[in-house]
């Protein structure tokens, strides 16, 4: 039976250290403070940004929250960036996506200095992170490389499908991995037989959305999975993974809630303490 990878301890363990950095910083009269602009309603966007607010406090890092109404014009949320970008008490900025329709969320991303960039989805910082030569890294796909350090897992020479090739998750994801000398596979929903990739496959993450897509007749015996899906099923939160018949299968798995989420959290507030600190260190 598989060992579960505790994404939540390993996010508080690391927490714990950040909160000592943010006191040498404290120390030297400088504050991490950074802003989510958060454009509509969406409800579970409303939840994430509730979540980074509370591990923002436990840590000691200041987060302001523009909230944006449905109806907000390209126009005034680029101005609010660039407000933001010259704004020298900011050391972080970041758009909780998704945005509304009528929003072009990538050109406000690259609207976003890379100096401020917290989530690491800037076009210069995507570059960077291709050409190894990164700062701050997308915070899901950070999360999981450390996750998996944390475990003494290594990823060369390993065969890797990431399932998802969205900019936020799985081609950073394929970025860090691929670094780190794994051989990586992307699927996505046009991919023909998943099942004889992910068979192969040493570790298999899966970021779609897709409530029990991974199941077990797709994992190779011992193989490592791991879940970034987040999936509201009958009121419960599930992954992608079908969680308790491939945990049976796998030598290692993450469950949902409590596995790739808060990594996730804590990694956006380690960007935001890198950010802060070589601002300061740069004037
Ligand atoms: N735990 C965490 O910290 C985080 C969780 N998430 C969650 O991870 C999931 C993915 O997020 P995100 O990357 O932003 O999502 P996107 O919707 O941007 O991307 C989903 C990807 O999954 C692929 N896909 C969808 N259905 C299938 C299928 N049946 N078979 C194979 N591939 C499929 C899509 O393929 P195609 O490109 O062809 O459309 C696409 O590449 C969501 O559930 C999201 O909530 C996201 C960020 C952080
Ligand atoms: N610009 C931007 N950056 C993001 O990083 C970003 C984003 N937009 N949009 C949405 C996705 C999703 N995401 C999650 C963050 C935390 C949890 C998380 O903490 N999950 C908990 C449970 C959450 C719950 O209870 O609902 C867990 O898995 O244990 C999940 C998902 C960040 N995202």
């Amino acid at each position: 039976m598989g060992k579960i990878l505790d994404g939540k301890a390993v996010a508080n363990l690391l927490a714990q250290n950040l909160k000592e950095k943010v006191k040498k910083l404290k120390s030297e009269g400088i504050v991490p403070h950074f802003c989510v602009i958060n454009i509509g309603d969406d409800p579970a966007s409303k939840i994430y940004v509730r979540m980074k607010k509370r591990r923002a406090e436990k840590i000691g890092i200041v987060q302001d929250v523009y909230q944006l109404s449905a109806d907000t014009s390209q126009e005034e949320a680029l101005k609010l960036i660039d407000k933001l970008n010259s704004d020298p008490k900011i050391n972080g900025v970041m758009v909780q996506l998704p945005a509304p329709d009528q929003i072009d969320a990538d050109e406000l991303l690259a609207r976003i200095n890379p100096d401020k960039d917290v989530d690491g989805l800037t076009p210069a910082n995507t570059g960077r992170l291709w050409m190894d030569n990164h700062f701050v890294e997308p915070a899901t796909a950070e999360g999981i490389i450390e996750l998996l350090k944390h475990y003494h897992i290594s990823l060369a020479g390993k065969n890797v499908v990431i399932i998802g090739r969205s900019n936020i998750v799985g081609k950073p994801l394929a970025a860090l991995m691929l670094e780190q000398d794994a051989t990586v596979t992307i699927a996505h929903s046009k991919t023909q037989n998943l099942e004889d990739l992910t068979k192969h496959a040493d570790i298999v993450v899966s970021a779609t959305g897709q409530a029990f897509l991974v199941t077990a007749d797709m994992i190779k015996d011992g193989a490592i999975v791991v879940d970034v899906g987040i999936n509201h099923v009958n009121g419960k939160l599930v992954g992608d993974v079908d969680f308790e018949n491939v945990k049976e299968k796998a030598s290692y798995i993450t469950p949902v809630p409590g596995g790739v989420g808060p990594l996730t959290v804590q990694f956006l507030m380690e960007a935001v303490v890198k950010l802060t600190r070589r601002q300061n260190d740069r004037r």
